[in-house]
């Protein structure tokens, strides 16, 4: 049977107003009838619930693109390794999915649309555990990393260097997932700050936020010497290796980590390209990782770091919200752009970037799936079925 995008759209269409509902009784049903999978989950379900209905979303809207389905499939199926998810897991999911959806869909639940979801979850299993199984021939389900250094450049905030067992295989702008002794199974993705090295060291920068379980544990209870686990690389926010456009990357706050990542990269590849960093950030002290970037910048003539201050009216330099400072800058023609930072950052200085006339397929973006953005274009982070 072929896959029918249109019929499984409009179920999906129906049940997304209830989502919320929806989800809550899709885990509810599956941990009654499977309680041993219970295990497999994080124990506080929140954000999962978000998590699942998000992967949802993104696997329906991109059921008519094979090739976006597949690539985003893949990565999930293959993190989904950390979690200990099998083959024999995958059908009492589809099961609770489809028990889900007929009782939320209602009026629009058919025949036909049983028999499009049922085909759409067996062709996206299939993708997941194929992914998986030929993964677990070359990687590990996940990595375990030494802290070497533990930085702390304010009190809410840590700069983390990692010595991985094994070697992890990444590209500059990608994110791992990070889990921490204090709360096993509970996974959350921090981009790397660094390109790959040859020492195989990584480095995050981490902002401990109000309640943030793993970002608190990172930045205020974790010493040199710990150790974390860590999921695969994911993301595809990285550079095209042929490209040769000047670049203008925008940074809020953290969201400077990924994009360090690509500036050292393009430094260390040694073709001349223009690059402007603009790092958006509160205030003078909020510049966290101001003389490492000023000590790049003197070794590449060609790399330029412009900070941006949002709430420090009397600054001499730069100030206002970062997406609103570009236009002012500089004449951004024939560049690409990567911007990151919080989810409300990007949708603005994408939308700016777009009113200066920059076409959107040259502004690169991997929003953060906790984020939650309305773009169904935007690459996501793990999810977990
Ligand atoms: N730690 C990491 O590896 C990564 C973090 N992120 C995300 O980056 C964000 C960093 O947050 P914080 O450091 O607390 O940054 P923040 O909230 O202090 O913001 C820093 C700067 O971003 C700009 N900005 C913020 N909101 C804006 C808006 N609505 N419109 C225009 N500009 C705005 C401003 O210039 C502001 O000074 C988080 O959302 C995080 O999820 C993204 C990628 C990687």
């Amino acid at each position: 049977m072929s896959l029918e995008p249109r019929i499984v759209k409009e179920s999906f269409n129906r049940i997304e107003p209830d989502g919320e509902k929806a989800t809550a009784y899709f885990y509810g049903r599956l941990f009654a009838e499977n309680p041993r999978l219970r295990a497999l989950f994080p124990p506080a379900m929140d954000l999962q619930r978000d998590r699942l209905f998000h992967a949802l979303t993104r696997i329906v809207w991109s059921l008519d693109s094979p090739e976006t389905l597949s690539a985003y499939l893949g990565q999930l199926g293959r993190d989904h390794r950390k979690f200990g998810v099998l083959r024999e897991h995958y059908p009492a999911v589809g099961d609770a999915l489809i028990a889900t959806l007929r009782r939320f869909a209602a009026d629009e639940w058919t025949p036909e649309a049983e028999a499009a979801w049922r085909e759409a979850y067996r062709t996206a299993a299939a993708i997941m555990v194929d992914s998986a199984e030929q993964d677990a021939a070359q990687s590990p389900p996940w990595w375990v990393a030494e802290v070497v250094e533990h930085d702390r450049r304010a009190p809410d905030l840590a700069v983390i260097t990692l010595r991985t067992a094994q070697p992890l295989p990444y590209r500059a702008g990608q994110y791992v997932t990070v889990q921490t002794a204090r709360w096993p199974r509970v996974w959350r993705p921090y981009s790397i700050a660094n390109a790959p090295r040859s020492d195989g060291l990584l480095r995050l920068h981490v902002r401990a936020v109000p309640g943030g379980w793993v970002s608190g544990a990172l930045v205020r209870h974790t010493r040199q010497g710990d150790t974390v686990s860590l999921g695969p690389a994911m993301g595809t926010m990285t550079l095209d290796p042929d490209g040769d456009r000047d670049l203008l990357l925008v940074a809020g706050g953290t969201g400077l980590s990924p994009l360090k990542a690509i500036a050292e990269q393009v430094i260390m590849a040694g073709r001349r390209r223009d690059v402007h960093l603009v790092v958006g950030a509160r205030t003078e002290r909020d510049l966290y990782d101001l003389p490492d970037l000023r000590l790049l910048e003197s070794s590449y003539p060609s790399l330029r770091v412009v900070p941006v201050l949002s709430d420090e009216p009397d600054s001499d330099g730069p100030r206002g919200p970062v997406s609103d400072a570009l236009e002012r800058l500089h004449d951004w023609d024939g560049h690409d752009a990567y911007v990151s930072g919080p989810a409300d950052m990007i949708r603005r200085t994408v939308g700016e970037l777009q009113r200066l006339g920059m076409p959107l397929e040259r502004v690169h973006h991997d929003l953060l799936e906790a984020d939650k953005l309305a773009v169904p274009s935007v690459p996501a982070s793990p999810s977990r079925l």
